[in-house]
């Protein structure tokens, strides 16, 4: 069955639990046919694991799905997209060395073993002359900008038919104007009918700007549902975290002087096919000031985080704390009072499989208290301490031994914070820190960042979001293929400045 017009979708009394835990607790959900439907929740509220078990990811312990009026039963993905449902993901699923118009052919399931090309372009171009935004079909997806691929996700899922969208945090990846075309079209082809959009998102503007209707979910249950252009970001907000309030702003305090600084001397490094990624940085950070480093993903942040962690080669230059040369070994984070939160932090910062408080000892494991002398360690001791920074950073766990693989995205930031932020810092470098993450658990993260430079240390920041970088930065630097092209003190610069440098037109 395929769905030519907008489908309608409902769960009832929905529940799934993992264990001990009730990811979702009965929940009705109700996306009417050509709306435009936000899910909200903080971070393990249960939205991915709804909107799994809606694509039939997960199997529901309890409750229905009905589709257009009638009971779905969906046991696989394969039973979700032949029912219409498709879902578009935080990260592309495209393949870049193949052109747009590949990537559309590939996707259909009856794709024959010999394609015969010119049938397949006439069908794609009969296709797109329906559609109300296009995309560059003969070019590289590899060479296509984030916002062309996020459209280019949802084409793939129309060309297939696929008329009921779920999004998961579809604009992480986009320039907020690229974010307000792709969700503008989504809206539009939802009031003519033609698709129903699910959307999980952390952006209350978002929801505000584009959605007509939406559902909060807390602690698996539904703390509401209303219509997303009248309720006030007071409401939403309370709907998903109840009486226990947010955290005030990251406010700025004088910062003692007595840490080191962090001197980046004219560091270069390349990338395994030889390319200058970082060339000639310079850049201090001095202590009790956060130095954020602004711009577009793919100009040499990530490298340099690299660099600066022992992941990659540094190529020439040298980096000093103080007048002392350091070289990123992990005896030299001890020793120099280093410490890091990098980016997608559950690929980059823990091991998976390993249980919450064991990622928390992960710097202090073989030391006393948690090891003796000998260097023997003590597994009660790892969980006790384990517990104890769990409640002291307020990661939601059901236990210090569960698998941190299992905890939400801000929870597993949190556990980071908690092994890096628990004794004293000199120097903090920070990527991307709340990518993701719902805005309580944003303003927790940058309270713990701004309250670490004002106890001395010389933080440097680097990250994709601008809002982030002049609310936390002292200073404000732009990274352009490999270099930085711009410095100023916050106070001196604006968004417009900071912005013309990040499109490479500054002066
Ligand atoms: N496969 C799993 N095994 C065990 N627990 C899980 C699993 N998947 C999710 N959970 C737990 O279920 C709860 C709901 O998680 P879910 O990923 O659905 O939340 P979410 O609202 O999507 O969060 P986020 O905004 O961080 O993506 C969390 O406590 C999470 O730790």
């Amino acid at each position: 069955m395929t769905a030519t017009q907008a489908p309608s979708l409902r769960t009832f009394h929905m529940s799934k639990a993992f264990g001990q835990l009730q990811a979702l607790d009965d929940i009705s959900l109700d996306v009417a046919a050509g709306s435009f439907h936000a899910l909200l929740g903080e971070n393990g509220a249960g939205k991915s694991t709804l909107v799994k078990c809606i694509m039939g990811f997960y199997q529901a312990d309890a409750g229905q799905v009905m589709f257009n009026g009638h009971e779905a039963k969906v046991r696989s993905p394969r039973d979700a997209h032949a029912l219409g449902i498709g879902m578009v993901y935080q990260h592309f699923t495209l393949v870049p060395c193949l052109t747009a118009a590949e990537n559309l052919v590939i996707a259909r399931a009856d794709t024959p073993m010999v394609i015969n090309w010119k049938t397949e372009r006439k069908r794609l171009d009969a296709f797109m002359e329906t559609m109300p935004f296009q995309v560059r079909l003969d070019a590289l997806v590899s060479t296509l900008s984030a916002g062309e691929k996020q459209k280019l996700e949802i084409l793939k899922l129309l060309y297939l038919n696929q008329r009921f969208l779920i999004l998961d945090e579809p604009t992480s990846v986009l320039t907020p104007s690229e974010a307000d075309e792709v969700l503008g079209v989504l809206r539009d082809m939802a009031h003519r009918n033609d698709v129903t959009v699910l959307m999980i998102s952390h952006k209350f503007r978002e929801v505000k700007t584009f959605c007509d209707s939406f559902t909060v979910l807390r602690r698996g249950k539904c703390a509401g549902t209303g219509d997303a252009r009248t309720a006030s970001i007071a409401e939403l907000s309370h709907m998903m975290i109840g009486d226990a309030g947010l955290r005030p702003p990251a406010t700025r305090t004088a910062a003692p002087k007595s840490a080191p600084a962090l001197h980046l001397n004219n560091l270069s490094a390349r990338d395994v096919e030889g390319r200058h990624v970082v060339s000639n940085v310079t850049l201090t950070v001095p202590a009790g000031q956060i130095v954020g480093i602004a711009g577009v993903s793919g100009n040499g942040q990530s490298a340099l985080i690299e660099v600066l962690s022992g992941q990659r080669a540094l190529e020439s230059g040298h980096i000093t704390v103080g007048d002392a040369a350091f070289s990123p070994t992990r005896r030299n984070f001890d020793r120099f009072k280093v410490f890091g939160l990098p980016e997608e932090p559950l690929r980059n910062a823990v091991v998976p499989r390993m249980t919450v408080a064991e990622n928390i000892a992960f710097r202090s494991f073989d030391k006393s208290p948690l090891a003796n002398r000998l260097g023997i360690l003590s597994p009660a001791r790892i969980r006790k301490r384990g517990a104890e920074l769990i409640n002291k950073f307020n990661v939601h766990t059901s236990s210090p031994d569960a698998p941190i693989e299992t905890l939400s995205g801000g929870n597993v930031q949190r556990a980071v914070l908690a092994r890096e932020l628990s004794g004293a810092v000199d120097v903090l470098i920070v990527a991307n820190p709340c990518f993701g993450l719902d805005f309580a658990s944003v303003a927790d993260i940058r309270g713990k960042i701004m309250e670490s430079r004002n106890k001395g240390a010389a933080v440097l920041l680097v990250s994709e979001d601008l809002d982030e970088i002049f609310e936390l930065a002292d200073q404000i630097a732009v990274m352009s293929e490999g270099q930085i092209t711009y410095l100023a003190a916050t106070a001196d610069t604006d968004t417009m400045q900071v912005g013309q440098h990040i499109a490479g037109h500054g002066k």
